[in-house]
């Protein structure tokens, strides 16, 4: 990463509520640290926000209410405006504090007070949003925006009247240093020599894919073995399922992601826009399941353009059996050509400078 010229710049970052939203403002955080500037990143008091973020104590963090907007008609609308109120009052106090010369908001309505506090005092704004259809509260919260950072291209109609730029999403600088092979399977406790499967749903892991995953598991054949990241709430129920396969290891919250993907032959996993983005840097072939219920069925979106690019099979949960599941991992893990046809395919997806590319048009548009 190069050191800015640029004199140095203070950053609030607000990337709370969800994995997809605090790593990639972890990412950037990282990245204006190393190009000598300063960032505050606020974070939701949710569970997963502090497991998440427990490992990056040389990084400031300040815990701010999880905003979650309701129905439109939801008697919960009432209370929601309230919260919004009371989280922009107290985001205007941490920008004050903290001093902040901009404020970057990395998606969902967590994001919004903090974004709209900066505009009205009078600071440039911006917002990054990851997916390839973008969230509503981004949409929303644009309005209040400088400039527009998108993930990936197709998010840029959902903005027509505000200036996007393209920068990939950014991601962890460990997710660029991936340990060796051997070194990801001793972590685990698993074979090296073994053609591996990574099962992930998430930050906050995947019910039903998890079911479909772990009973196929149980009819995968010996030389096949499955690293499971059930998440923290699953995890007691996936691994009971799993207790009797010696080629399973499950796991609840992973912290240990970099291993993850040094091991694996083959991911699948939901669409989530980081874990995408994470499986295109370290180029790995997936079968993609989108969450049915996401916003806008946004993970499908995702999902398309890894697979119209040759990344990734996708298929519906609705559509999706154990056995389909079995066969369509063996067919790919039993034909070399096609992995690495898809492995390449993935790579070629891969933006690695997205998080300098943030801060490159944040310094612009800051320079005197
Ligand atoms: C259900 C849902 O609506 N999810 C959305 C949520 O992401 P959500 O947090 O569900 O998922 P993502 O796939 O985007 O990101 C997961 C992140 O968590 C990390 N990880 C995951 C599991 C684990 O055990 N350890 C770990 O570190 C991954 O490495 C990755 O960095 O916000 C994303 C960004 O707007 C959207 O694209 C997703 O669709």
């Amino acid at each position: 990463m190069s050191k800015s010229a640029n004199k140095p710049l203070k950053i609030l970052i607000a990337c709370g509520g969800t994995g997809g939203h605090l790593f990639p403002g972890i990412a950037v955080a990282e990245c204006l640290r190393a190009r000598g500037h300063d960032a505050l990143l606020l974070i939701s008091e949710k569970k997963v926000d502090s497991e998440a973020s427990a490992k990056y104590t040389h990084l400031k963090f300040e815990r701010v209410q999880a905003v979650a907007k309701p129905p439109t008609l939801s008697p919960r609308m009432l209370p929601f405006l309230w919260k919004l109120w009371h989280a922009a009052n107290h985001s205007k106090k941490l920008i004050r504090s903290f001093g902040a010369d901009a404020v970057l908001g990395m998606g969902g309505f967590t994001s919004l007070p903090p974004v709209y506090a900066g505009s009205k005092l009078g600071l440039k704004t911006f917002i990054h949003d990851s997916n390839a259809r973008p969230g509503r509260s981004n949409v929303l919260t644009s309005r209040f925006c400088t400039q527009v950072f998108i993930g990936m291209e197709p998010a840029k109609a959902f903005f027509p009247d505000r200036e996007t730029v393209l920068t990939g999403t950014p991601v962890r600088p460990e997710i660029h240093n991936l340990p060796s092979r051997e070194e990801a399977a001793e972590r685990f406790g698993l074979d090296p020599a073994k053609r591996t499967i990574l099962v992930t749903g998430g930050s906050q892991g995947a019910q039903r894919l998890n079911e479909l995953c772990a009973e196929a598991a149980a009819k995968l054949p010996e030389e096949i073995q499955v690293l499971h990241i059930a998440g923290a709430k699953d995890y007691p129920r996936v691994a009971e399922i799993s207790a009797s396969r010696p080629n399973c290891k499950v796991l609840g919250f992973c912290d240990q992601m970099p291993s993850a993907y040094a091991l694996a032959d083959l991911v699948v996993a939901r669409s989530g826009a980081s874990s995408l983005t994470e499986i295109s840097l370290a180029g790995i072939p997936s079968i993609l399941v989108p969450y049915p219920f996401a916003a806008d069925d946004h993970q499908t979106r995702n999902a398309e353009v890894f697979a119209n690019a040759g990344a990734a099979e996708l298929i519906q949960q609705r559509d999706l059996t154990p056995e389909k599941l079995v066969s369509l991992t063996s067919s790919i893990l039993n034909d070399l050509q096609t992995r690495e046809r898809m492995a390449q395919a993935a790579r070629a997806l891969a933006v690695p400078d997205a998080a300098d590319r943030v801060c490159a048009a944040i310094e612009a548009t800051l320079a005197p």
